[in-house]
């Protein structure tokens, strides 16, 4: 099978070799697409990269029929719809490391360039004008610079900035104490920190809550005279009131790389010779750019040939070594699913599940969006994927719990699945036997030993003598050759399971001939 690509923004040949040197994979490259023409051309692929450039929108992903992954080269995704893309089983991959350290160094740039006023004086200079008086500076000695977002790129402008012997204080929500003194800096509220500072410098995401969170109120807190800096994202600064600040005076200067709507070519802030500005280069250098192509290009060509992702964005990413111990378990955990849901032969309302022995202490997420794969399956096809299980499950009113117990009924590893209708609730366990593959080990309160793959019966029945002989007897009839059987009962002469291994699909006469028989209460057909 050949994989398309499409690679909609100019990405680094070295970094793709990844992707241009796999087999199998066949890559266009056009950066001048339209969105009109990305709409149509985005149909057949099955993997689109892109930088910051590419919107890509929910009608985009929509219109992408075999769209398995969206690889970002770079950190930040608001130029995806990310629910779209969730929604419609695209997983997202994204680089969020490869451009920290260029990212970090544009932002020493800038605050360097608006503390000594270098562009506005080159330009002076390039038009013939030699004006010393004009373009004095402010030295960073000393002075105080407030990060917002202490993330990558943050800590990094912040050990930077010690560099040049400022004073540091950050604001982030997941900034600890402890953190603040292990990196010689200081910390505070929003409020704090802004109030404090000569020089801010803003690097989080584009979120809700950081939309504007730069707005008129804030630059009320502000000094006279202080410095603004956004390397991160156009929109956490709320580009009217800036533009208010530096006219009144009390902003002295804002470098700037990033904007509310981008690209452009007129800018009422450029119209400010207060402000410094480059057009969202951050991460345009030649070692960013190439570990990000390399770092998506990795992460492309491992989903498309079924591996697992290092950097996922709509689905948590699963530390190593967790996934060690967790991926031989997925081939069960769908099984499971996949079983349980034939058992019950209706959609589920609920879904339970628990994990004990070896499965105890560690995360299982990643087993309940595939077990939960493994049910919808049933209903919803091969659009349900590990990206979209629990969002599908939620927006169908499907509740899915998930908890571990210590009882491992004498299994090493254990996982138990209940699945509520309107009409029942049925139970199957499965353990991974080290060495021998998965098992399904219980079927409500029957104890049984079956591999779970390929076609199998499921037959409740009264416990009495001749109804094995029967049902072989009928399936020997249709042709059907048993491979295993399993039989476990309440007690003697009551309730009685028989788990039957095939070898072919139990087809619909012969499914109602076994209903037929007055000894048999249930009889279902699954193959897995
Ligand atoms: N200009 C460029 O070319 C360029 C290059 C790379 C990254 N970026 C942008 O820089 C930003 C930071 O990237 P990163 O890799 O450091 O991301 P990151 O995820 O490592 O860090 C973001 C930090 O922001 C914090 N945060 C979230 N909400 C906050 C809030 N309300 N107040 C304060 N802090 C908050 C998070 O806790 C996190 O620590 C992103 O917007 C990214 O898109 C821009
Ligand atoms: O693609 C780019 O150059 C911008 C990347 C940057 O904004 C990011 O978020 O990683």
């Amino acid at each position: 099978m050949t994989y398309k690509v499409l690679i909609s923004d100019p990405l680094s040949e070295d970094g793709i070799k990844p992707l241009t040197q796999a087999e199998n994979i066949e890559i266009v490259m056009q950066t001048d697409l339209t969105p009109e023409e990305l709409e149509e051309k985005i149909v057949d692929f099955d993997a689109l990269l892109v930088r910051s450039g590419t919107q890509v929108t929910r009608s985009v992903i929509s219109k992408a029929k075999n769209l398995k992954i969206i690889g970002r080269a770079g950190v930040g995704v608001d130029n995806i719809d990310l629910d779209a893309a969730t929604e419609h089983g695209v997983i997202v991959v994204n680089a969020p490391n490869g451009n920290t350290n260029s990212a970090a160094e544009h932002t020493m740039a800038m605050i360097m360039a608006i503390s000594r006023n270098i562009p506005q004086a080159y330009h002076a200079l390039k038009n013939h004008k030699w004006d010393r008086k004009k373009y004095v500076g402010v030295e960073l000695r000393d002075k105080t610079l407030g990060v917002v977002g202490l993330g990558r790129i943050g800590a990094e402008v912040a050990t930077r900035a010690k560099g040049q012997r400022m004073n540091v204080v950050a604001y982030d929500p997941f900034l600890t104490p402890e953190k603040a003194e292990k990196m010689g800096i200081g910390y505070g509220t929003f409020e704090e920190v802004i109030s404090q500072a000569d020089f801010i410098t803003v690097h989080t995401p584009l979120l809700k809550e950081t939309r504007h969170m730069v707005n008129a109120k804030a630059f009320q807190l502000m000094k006279n005279g202080v410095y603004i800096v956004n390397c991160a994202r156009g929109g956490i600064i709320d580009e009217d009131a800036l533009y208010d600040a530096i006219v009144s005076g009390k902003v002295a200067g804002a470098a700037l790389d990033v904007f509310e709507e981008e690209p452009f070519v007129d800018h009422k802030l450029l119209e400010l010779p207060e402000v410094v500005a480059t057009p969202h280069l951050g991460a345009s250098t030649i070692e960013a750019q190439e570990i990000v192509a390399v770092d998506v290009s990795h992460d492309v060509l491992r989903y498309l040939t079924g591996d697992t992702v290092k950097n996922p964005v709509n689905l948590p990413s699963v530390a190593k070594d967790v996934m060690t111990v967790i991926e031989p378990y997925f081939q069960l955990s769908e099984k499971l699913g996949a079983f349980l849901i034939d058992l019950v032969g209706e959609v589920a309302e609920e879904i339970n599940l628990s994990y004990s022995g070896d499965l105890y202490d560690i995360e299982v997420a990643p087993l309940t969006r595939n077990t939960v794969k493994g049910i919808l399956k049933r209903h919803l096809g091969s659009s349900v994927n590990d990206v979209n299980a629990l969002y599908l499950a939620e927006r169908k009113g499907i509740t899915v719990n998930e908890n571990k117990t210590s009882k491992t009924q004498g299994f090493t590893n254990l996982i138990t699945v209940e699945v509520k209708t309107k009409t029942q609730t049925r139970t199957v366990s499965g353990t991974l036997l080290n060495g021998l593959g998965s098992r399904i080990v219980k079927v409500d309160n029957y104890s049984v030993d079956v591999t779970p793959k390929g076609h199998m019966v499921v037959i409740q029945h009264n416990d009495q003598p001749g109804v094995i002989g029967r049902m072989g007897s009928l399936l020997a009839d249709h042709g059907i050759n048993i491979a295993t059987m399993q039989v476990d009962r309440s007690d003697i002469g009551g309730d009685a399971i028989m788990m039957v291994t095939i070898d072919r699909h139990l087809d619909d006469e012969a499914l109602d001939a076994l209903k037929g028989l007055d000894v048999i209460k249930e009889v279902v057909a699954i193959d897995l």
